[in-house]
């Protein structure tokens, strides 16, 4: 069966039970996501041991964010590991986009929009007045003119910025919660059905997974709901 196109996060405190939980993934989607919290403890090693023996996908989401040099040095300095996406803020302008496609040419960039945590009321507050979504179509098509091939919005905007960007720009949706789970700290969300009637390409989800007594279960019961809802 193929895996489906569901990245699940590693927020692990450790690097045992990141890897545990990728190998009861694994068999049921097509990626894991290492993020902040992993790679900033264990360092370059934990690619190899959330990857294991399987050929999942590796998402590296560092949300690089800083002047275009240094952020190229940073893409460079990861690009060695090949992981299929890394994760770059877009506030931090085409240049800075540009210098990590640049850097890291065997990895699909992919432009962080407007984190899914953020309220209207937040983005007023930072000085993004307006809907949610004019922000993020703007700072989308700037990153997909800078070079980034794929695009990391909530699954709210996703009508959006496909009409803003077109076919071919992968659009990773997370802020997904199944019918009935908790937002926890997420903002703008939709369920993984919702999230791929409207187009995402990848759906990122942690804690529904990784929170459940039986993440190869939560896994797998996903992944047969949205193979179900095509
Ligand atoms: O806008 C964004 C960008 C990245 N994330 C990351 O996705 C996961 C979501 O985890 P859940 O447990 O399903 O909430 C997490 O690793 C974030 O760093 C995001 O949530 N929103």
């Amino acid at each position: 069966m193929t895996p489906a196109p569901i990245a699940v996060a590693l927020d692990a405190p450790d690097l045992e039970t990141a890897a545990r939980w990728a190998a009861l993934v694994t068999p049921h989607v097509s990626t894991v996501k290492v993020g902040l919290e992993l790679y900033l403890r264990y360092g370059p090693d934990v690619i190899a041991s959330v990857k294991g023996a399987s050929g999942v996908e590796v998402f590296l989401d560092l949300k690089l964010h800083d002047i275009p040099n240094t952020v190229a040095g940073a893409a460079r300095a990861v690009a060695r590991l090949r992981p299929a996406i890394l994760t770059v803020h877009a506030a931090g302008g085409p240049a800075m986009i540009r210098a990590a496609v640049e850097a890291a040419p065997h990895t699909e960039i992919a432009a962080v929009t407007i984190l899914t945590s953020l309220t209207e009321t937040d983005l007023d507050r930072i000085g993004l007045a307006g809907p949610a979504d004019a922000a993020v179509r703007r700072l989308a098509a700037l990153s997909v003119e800078a070079g980034a091939t794929a695009l990391v919005c909530s699954p709210h905007e996703v009508p959006a910025v496909r009409a803003e960007v077109g076919d071919g720009i992968r659009l990773i949706t997370p802020g997904v919660r199944p019918t009935g789970a908790a937002t926890q700290d997420q903002a703008r969300v939709a369920t993984p059905e919702q999230a791929l009637a409207d187009g995402a390409d990848l759906l990122v989800i942690g804690r529904p997974i990784t929170g459940s007594p039986d993440p190869g279960a939560a896994a797998a019961a996903i992944a047969a709901s949205l193979r179900r809802s095509v």
